[in-house]
């Protein structure tokens, strides 16, 4: 019998919706994916920062993902603020066991409003043990730097970062994304064998928190269906960029992105359509 297909988020929360594993929840309803969560940390923010983190223990999430896995096989896996080396090793048992699952690896580690989501001793953890087993590798600019530790600045420098991801650290692919580039919004894919550059317009907004959770949790949910990875990342660009385009205008710092968006080609017809302002009430 045919079954709908199933991913799961390993990640930390966020309770305004926009980023986090609400943020992964939302992404894979739209891509037509049956979304499970296991969560890591649940943290207190909001579209203007962090206010607290309380990371659960590593045995509450050892039950969490026994649950998951004993119970409802997921088609794909996504990680995203996986904040101590104790808890990414207990992902990496599980993921061991299932060699052949999907992975995505968002190596999440500061959010957009500059808070630290990651301990810093937990890099090389996420560098030695994680990375190798990710299907996918999918860090920002600043990530990139921090875990191959120079500076990524250019579209150069992220072509050479998705190789060294792959050829060195031994991932399967990567894709640096470029949301914090000065001009457009260029994103390059690695698969070991040749590059891909996805190129979208830079919009002009400060609302674009969550946007890196959302367009991994789209790669994810791609895989789950058996997409092809130049496929998904290119449904993940296209997502992510009109979830953007047609922003929310919600909250009062960097709100979140129009998770409908990708679907209904802009705003459901009872929100007040305002793409592009800038966060006024
Ligand atoms: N202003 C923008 N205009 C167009 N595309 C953007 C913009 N900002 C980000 N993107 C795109 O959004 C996707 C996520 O990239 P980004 O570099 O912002 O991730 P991130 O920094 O991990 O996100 P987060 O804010 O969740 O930490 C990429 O495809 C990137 O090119
Ligand atoms: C839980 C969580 N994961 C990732 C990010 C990065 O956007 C965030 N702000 N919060």
């Amino acid at each position: 019998m045919k079954r709908v297909k199933t991913a799961l988020t390993i990640a930390g929360t966020d309770p305004t919706g926009g980023a986090g594993i609400q943020a992964d929840l939302k992404t894979f309803e739209e891509r037509n994916v049956y979304g499970m969560s296991v969560v890591t940390s649940v943290v207190a923010q909001n579209t203007c920062g962090v206010d607290a983190v309380a990371h659960q223990s590593v045995e509450m999430i050892d039950k969490q993902l026994d649950c998951v896995f004993r119970d409802i096989m997921p088609d794909a896996v996504k990680t995203g603020m996986i904040a101590t080396r104790d808890m990414m090793v207990l992902v990496d048992e599980y993921l061991s066991r299932f060699p052949d699952l999907p992975y995505v690896l968002d190596p999440v580690m500061v959010a957009t409003s500059g808070d630290v989501l990651m301990e810093e001793k937990s890099r090389e953890v996420i560098r030695d043990i994680l990375i190798p087993k990710a299907t996918v590798v999918t860090p920002n600019l600043k990530e990139a730097g921090l875990i191959l530790e120079r500076p990524i600045e250019t579209i150069e420098d992220m072509t050479d970062a998705a190789k060294i991801f792959v050829h060195a650290l031994g991932a399967k692919s990567a894709v640096v994304k470029g949301g914090h580039l000065t001009l457009d919004a260029t994103d390059v894919f690695y698969d070991g064998h040749k590059v891909y550059y996805y190129t979208k317009p830079r919009i002009d907004t400060k609302h674009t928190h969550g946007t890196g959770c959302t367009y991994s949790a789209v790669i994810a949910a791609e895989l789950a269906k058996g997409s092809p990875m130049t496929e998904a990342v290119q449904h993940a660009k296209n997502f992510i960029h009109e979830a953007i385009y047609y922003g929310l205008n919600l909250g009062k710092g960097n709100g979140p992105t129009n998770h409908f968006a990708y679907r209904l080609k802009g705003v459901p017809d009872n929100f007040i359509d305002q793409p592009l302002s800038g966060g006024d009430e």
